[in-house]
């Protein structure tokens, strides 16, 4: 369980971190979202107290992360890709974590086996891609068997099978009863494997949410369906909370509010042959873009060229 109250971290002038509130909670993977600058991997330092807040606080299950006596077993964190010595071996750079932390020597290979270096591990990590650079840093965070894992931006870099991978590792993680909690500036990518969002924008807290709940504010998912008889199916349809477009003669209708399953059953009661029942899934990225669109720090060269255009 992660806490943070009223957390602010600042710069100089930069507010990197403004008065965030949230808790992220053991048995779900829990997101943190926001664009670039948005102030995720300073939180994510607070965390593991590689900075200290300007006011406020946050804690690891239940203490400031100085507190616990040993904190890799409390928290595991992926900070960043390729923080081990490169002249060192996966292995090596494992079991020296391991000694020094008091965590059974078993436990390194049992990391290397979950994380899939068995065949690199004797390598100098210095030679490592960045996927395999990737692996060697979740390894590490898991080597204390932590019941908080937190893992900044984890699929950066990653070849889709790595990703699969990391959202597969996430879950179980999560099925496990840890807390799980990962930031990225993908809102496809965090739709695909978090359960819980916390969305930041310039530092400050901008939604605490689920996908579910973004997916009905974002107006829900839409069934497209299509059959000869469109005019008696929006008849079937029709009732509140339902809206339903589609052209006159046109076989096909769009329908908001009403899963396919629904519109299928309600088709097969009134005897009605359907032709296509497909679910077209909201973009969470442009709910995701619509929130943060006046938090985003640094704005792409196309906004500019059309402000001189
Ligand atoms: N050590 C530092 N000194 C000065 N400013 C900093 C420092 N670390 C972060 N910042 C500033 O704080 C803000 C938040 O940065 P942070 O790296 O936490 O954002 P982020 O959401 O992780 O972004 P990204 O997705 O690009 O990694 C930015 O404006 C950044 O320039």
């Amino acid at each position: 369980m992660i806490e943070a109250k009223q957390l602010t971290k600042k710069y100089g002038e930069t507010t990197a971190v403004d008065g965030l509130e949230f808790t992220v909670r053991p048995g779900a993977v829990t997101g943190f979202l926001g664009p670039n600058g948005a102030g995720k991997s300073t939180t994510m330092r607070l965390v593991v107290g590689l900075d200290a807040p300007t006011t406020g606080s946050v804690t690891v299950n239940g203490k400031h992360y100085k507190e616990h006596s040993a904190p890799l077993q409390e928290v595991g964190a992926l900070l960043e890709a390729k923080a081990a010595h490169p002249g060192r071996s996966a292995y090596n750079h494992l079991l020296a974590q391991a000694q020094t932390h008091g965590i059974p020597k078993r436990r390194v290979d049992e990391v290397i086996e979950l994380t899939g270096l068995q065949s690199v591990a004797k390598k100098r990590s210095g030679q490592f891609s960045l996927g395999m650079g990737q692996r060697l840093g979740i390894a590490t965070a898991l080597l204390g068997d932590p019941a908080t894992i937190m893992l900044d931006e984890p699929v950066n870099g990653l070849d889709p099978e790595g990703v699969l991978w990391i959202r597969n590792l996430l879950t179980r993680l999560a099925e496990e009863g840890r807390t799980v909690f990962v930031s990225s500036h993908l809102m496809s990518e965090m739709a695909l494997v978090a359960n819980r969002l916390i969305i930041v924008g310039r530092g400050r807290l901008l939604a605490d949410t689920t996908v579910d709940e973004l997916v009905r504010e974002a107006g829900g998912d839409t069934v497209r369906v299509s059959t000869a008889d469109a005019a008696k199916l929006r008849d079937a349809l029709a009732g509140p909370g339902v809206e339903i477009l589609g052209h006159a003669g046109s076989e096909e209708l769009e329908v908001n509010g009403l899963s396919a399953r629904a519109v299928g059953a309600t088709a097969a009661e009134h005897g009605i042959a359907l032709y296509e029942l497909t679910t077209k899934k909201v973009s969470l990225e442009k709910a995701f873009m619509d929130l943060t669109r006046d938090e985003v720090v640094y704005h792409g060269s196309t906004e500019l060229k059309e402000r001189a255009a």
